[in-house]
């Protein structure tokens, strides 16, 4: 078998209970995660389903090292990151970029898009100066499918599905080998949803991207995913491919989330509808 792109062994997440704050002493925590263990090839799309709460963010979270666990292994690309401090993963962050799911509060509002989306180059030292930058950032904005125009434009002026559109030129950006994307289409109404995901399965297939993809929508899931991992109170249930997973769920819980969340009966080639 491949090497993994990731490799999580035995993961506990805690984070400081909100319902719990001690002035002194060390805060109380909560674990959210509880001995997670996940393979993630590379150039696969992996879907993280569960009830609210289940700890899908946390998880995602973790991946990217935006959250330090308490026990556990991650390795990304076989270098061991569960424990790398900030200054170290800085080279890895241009490989590891989230798509957010609300846009509108992800992109600062009083940069220009082509700073937002350039400004990661410069930072990664990827662009050979500012004009470089915008140039690169221009390419990232007919990549998905927005005119270069929108460079001077600020985010408030866009519309909320341009807004994910620009979230996500931003984190290809960098071309990193993965991408975390968190609920990014539950804000957008139906059609703007499937042309992004259109768009993130097109980006998918020609840049070679591993994705995360976080979703409360099982029927989206169930057509972008090749895996997909069942999370609850903290614990994968299953991690299996998507068809043998929702034809025949090997747990109870799996099968209460798919009836919970009926799957439209015809639409069978959105994606390529939305293209
Ligand atoms: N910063 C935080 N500090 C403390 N607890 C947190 C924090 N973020 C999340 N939690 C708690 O951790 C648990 C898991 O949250 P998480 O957001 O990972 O779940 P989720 O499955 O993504 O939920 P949702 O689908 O509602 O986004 C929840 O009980 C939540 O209240």
């Amino acid at each position: 078998m491949s090497e993994p792109l990731f490799e999580v062994e035995d993961l506990h997440v805690a984070l400081p209970d909100p319902n719990n704050t001690k002035l002194f002493g060390p805060t109380p925590m909560i674990g959210i995660l509880h001995g997670v263990n996940l393979r993630i090839e590379e150039g696969t799309v992996v879907g993280v389903v569960g009830e609210s709460g289940s700890g899908k963010s946390t998880l995602g979270r973790t991946l990217v090292r935006l959250i330090e666990p308490v026990r556990g292994t991650i390795r990304f690309s076989g270098n061991d990151i569960t424990h790398t401090d900030e200054r170290l993963l800085r080279p890895l962050r241009r490989d590891l970029q989230v798509i957010f799911q609300d846009p509108l509060s992800a992109l600062n509002p009083r940069l220009t898009i082509g700073t937002i989306i350039g400004r990661p180059l410069m930072l990664h030292r990827l662009a050979a100066g500012r004009k470089d930058a915008r140039r690169q950032a221009e390419a990232a904005l007919e990549m998905v499918g927005l005119p270069t125009a929108f460079a001077s434009r600020y985010p408030h002026e866009l519309s909320g599905g341009q807004r994910q559109r620009v979230g996500i030129a931003r984190a290809i950006a960098t071309r990193p080998r993965f991408v975390l994307a968190d609920e990014i289409v539950s804000g957008l109404d139906v059609s703007s949803q499937a042309q992004i995901l259109a768009l993130l399965d097109r980006l998918r297939n020609e840049l070679g991207l591993t994705i995360v993809f976080i979703s409360h929508d099982l029927s989206v899931v169930r057509r972008l995913c090749d895996r997909v991992v069942v999370l609850r109170r903290g614990e994968v249930l299953e991690n299996r491919p998507t068809g043998p997973l929702f034809d025949h769920p090997e747990h109870p819980y799996t099968a209460e989330l798919k009836a919970a969340i009926p799957l439209p009966e015809v639409d069978e080639g959105w994606l390529d509808a939305a293209r």
